[in-house]
C-alpha cells in the first residue's frame, strides 16, 4: 500500500517536473517566434559560424556565440563540435567573412535640423547596409550645430528610435565655447565622446573656426575627460593662381588649384605646435588629437609622423575617397567628387596607400557628407559653387576592399582600420573587436563578390544619385549585419523597428 502511495507520489512529481519544462520552452519558443521587431532572427542565444572569423589572434575558421547582445565564446572549429550547443540557434555562413562592425568615426546625419540632407533613419539604414554598426555623428551640418548640452540634447531627442545601429557624438569646438571651460565641460558632462574643431571655415555659419588658442585651450579640458579632439586641418592661404591659367569652374584642376596642399601642410604645423603638450608629463597629457581626413601624402604626412615619433598623443584617419579616386580622372563638372580637401593626383594617391599599408595612417572613416542634389549645382557643374562632400556611407567595406586588392590588403587591416582604432579613438572599449565580452556587433560579408553599383543596386541613404561611386563595380557584398546581437540587415531586409542605442560618454 504505502509502496503505490510513494509510486503515485513520485509520478506527480515527474509530471509536475515535465509540465514545469514544458512551460519553460514554450515560452521561450513563444517569446522568440512573436516578432523582436529589433532584429529579423527570433534568438537571443545562438551561435555563428565561418570559415574566415577576424579575430585578434587571427583568422580563424570557427563559431561565435552570442548571448544577449554580448559575445559570450569564440571557438575554433576543431573544440567546436566538443563545445555544448544543443538547443540553440546555429547559423552557418560557410565561407563568408566574420568581422567586427565597422565603427565610422566622422560621418554628417545632419539631423536635427537638416534632415532633407541625411537625417537618422536613412543614414542609419545606410549603415546597416553597409556593415557599419556604430557611427559617431558628426557636430556641423544640422541645425543647430551640437556645442552645448541643450543642442546635443536636440540630436538624443532626434536620434530616439530613428536608428538602425548605435550613434554616438562628437561635440562641437567653437570658438564661442573654446576659451570657456565651465561651457566645455557641460559639453563633455552631457555625453560627447569628444570634440571636432574647424582651422578653416566650415561652411557653416553656426559652426565657426578655432584658432590655435582655442584648440590649445580645448585641449586642457579634454585632457581631464581623455578625450579626443578631431581637426579639420586646412588653414587659408594666399592663392597663387597665374595669370592666363585656365580657370573654367567646371574643370576639377580649377577646384584642386584653390586648395592646394600648403593648405593642409599649414594648419597641420600649426596644430603639431601645440600638441606636445599631449605628451606623458604635458600639460594636456590625457588629451589626444585625431586629423580628419587627410587628404596630402607628402609634408603633411611626414610631419604626423615626426609627431608621433616624438610622443605626441596624434593619430590620423584618410577616406576611401581619396584612396579610389585622383584628380586626373574626375570628369568635367562631376561635382559628386567635390570635398575638401580635394581629391588629388594619382602620385599621391599611391603614397596614402603606402601609408596605410605602413600603418602611418591610422584608420579610415567615410565623411559622409550629403546634401540635397540641387546643391550640388550637377546640372552647372561649377566646382567652386557646389557643395562640398561625398556620399558614401553605404559603400565603405567594398570600396576599400576593391581599391585595396591591388596593394595587398589583408581582411585583418581592414578590420583593424574600421574597427579597433576607431573603438579606441571614441572610447568605445565595448566594441570593435570579435572577443569575449563585447557587444556582438558584426559584418557578415563576401570579399570575393563583386556588383555594380548601378541605378539597380538598392541604396538605403537618402540621395543616391549624388553618390561619388555610382557606376562603379565593385568587389565585397554585405549579407548581414547584426548590432548587439540584433540582426539589423540580412538579405537586402532591414529589421522592421530601430533599435540602435546612442553611445554616450560616461
Ligand atoms: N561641412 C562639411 O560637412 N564639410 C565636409 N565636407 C567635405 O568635403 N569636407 C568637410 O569637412
Ligand atoms: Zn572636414
Ligand atoms: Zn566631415
Amino acid at each position: 500500500m504505502e509502496r503505490t502511495l510513494l509510486q503515485w507520489r513520485l509520478l506527480s512529481l515527474l509530471a509536475l517536473i515535465v509540465a514545469l519544462f514544458s512551460l519553460f520552452f514554450a515560452s521561450r519558443s513563444f517569446q522568440e517566434t512573436q516578432g523582436n521587431t529589433c532584429s529579423l532572427l527570433p534568438h537571443d542565444h545562438f551561435w555563428i559560424s565561418s570559415k574566415r572569423i577576424v579575430t585578434p589572434d587571427g583568422l580563424i575558421s570557427g563559431s561565435v556565440e552570442v548571448k544577449g547582445g554580448i559575445i559570450v565564446s569564440v571557438v575554433k572549429e576543431a573544440d567546436w563540435y566538443k563545445s555544448q550547443r544543443s538547443r540553440v540557434k546555429v547559423i552557418d555562413y560557410g565561407e563568408a567573412v566574420l568581422m567586427p562592425g565597422l565603427i565610422d568615426v566622422h560621418a554628417h546625419l545632419d539631423d536635427p535640423g537638416r534632415s532633407e540632407w541625411e537625417g537618422f533613419p536613412s543614414g542609419t539604414k545606410a549603415a546597416a547596409a553597409g556593415g557599419i554598426t556604430t557611427l559617431v555623428d558628426m557636430p556641423l551640418n544640422s541645425c543647430p550645430s551640437t556645442v552645448s548640452p541643450e543642442t546635443l540634447k536636440l540630436k538624443i531627442e532626434a536620434a530616439k528610435n530613428r536608428i538602425h545601429v548605435d550613434v554616438g557624438f562628437w561635440g562641437g569646438l567653437v570658438p564661442d565655447n573654446a576659451l570657456n571651460s565651465s561651457a566645455l565641460e557641460s559639453l563633455l558632462d552631457a555625453g560627447v565622446l569628444g570634440l571636432k574643431s574647424f582651422m578653416c571655415p566650415s561652411g557653416i555659419n553656426d559652426f565657426p573656426m578655432t584658432n590655435i588658442t582655442h584648440i590649445e585651450e580645448g585641449l586642457s579640458v579634454l585632457a581631464k575627460y581623455k578625450r579626443p579632439l578631431l581637426v579639420h586641418a586646412e588653414v587659408e592661404k594666399d592663392l597663387e593662381i597665374e595669370d592666363g591659367s585656365d580657370n573654367d569652374p567646371r574643370s576639377y584642376l580649377t577646384y584642386l588649384k584653390t586648395r592646394p596642399t600648403s593648405w593642409e601642410e599649414g594648419a597641420i604645423r600649426n596644430l603639431l605646435s601645440v600638441t606636445k603638450n599631449t605628451r606623458i608629463g604635458g600639460s594636456a597629457e590625457g588629451a589626444h588629437v585625431h586629423i580628419v581626413h587627410l587628404s596630402d601624402a607628402s609634408s603633411s604626412l611626414d610631419m604626423i609622423k615626426e609627431a608621433k615619433g616624438k610622443g605626441d598623443s596624434v593619430t590620423v584617419e584618410t577616406c576611401p575617397h581619396y584612396l579610389a579616386f585622383s584628380s586626373e580622372e574626375i570628369p568635367k563638372g562631376d561635382t559628386r567628387f567635390k570635398c575638401s580637401p580635394p581629391i588629388r593626383d594619382s602620385a599621391n594617391r599611391e603614397k596614402l596607400w603606402e601609408a596605410m599599408m605602413e600603418g602611418d595612417i591610422d584608420m579610415l572613416s567615410s565623411d559622409h557628407s550629403p546634401t540635397k542634389p540641387e546643391l550640388k549645382l550637377m546640372s552647372d557643374g561649377n566646382f567652386l559653387k557646389a557643395w562640398g562632400g561625398i556620399s558614401s556611407l553605404q559603400f565603405v567595406l567594398p570600396v576599400t576592399w576593391s581599391y585595396g586588392k591591388k596593394y595587398g590588403v589583408t581582411l585583418e587591416q581592414v578590420a583593424s582600420w574600421w574597427s579597433d582604432r576607431p573603438s579606441k579613438l571614441a572610447g568605445l572599449h565595448s566594441k570593435g573587436a570579435i572577443t569575449v565580452g563585447k557587444h556582438a556587433d558584426i559584418v557578415i560579408w563576401e570579399p570575393e563578390v563583386e556588383f555594380d553599383l548601378d541605378e539597380d543596386h538598392p541604396i538605403h541613404f537618402k540621395h543616391p544619385s549624388i553618390s561619388a561611386y555610382l557606376g562603379r563595380r565593385l568587389s565585397g557584398k554585405v549579407v548581414s549585419t547584426f548590432v548587439r546581437g540584433n540582426l539589423v540587415f540580412g538579405e537586402g531586409k532591414h529589421a522592421s523597428d530601430a533599435c540602435g542605442s546612442l553611445q554616450l560618454a560616461t
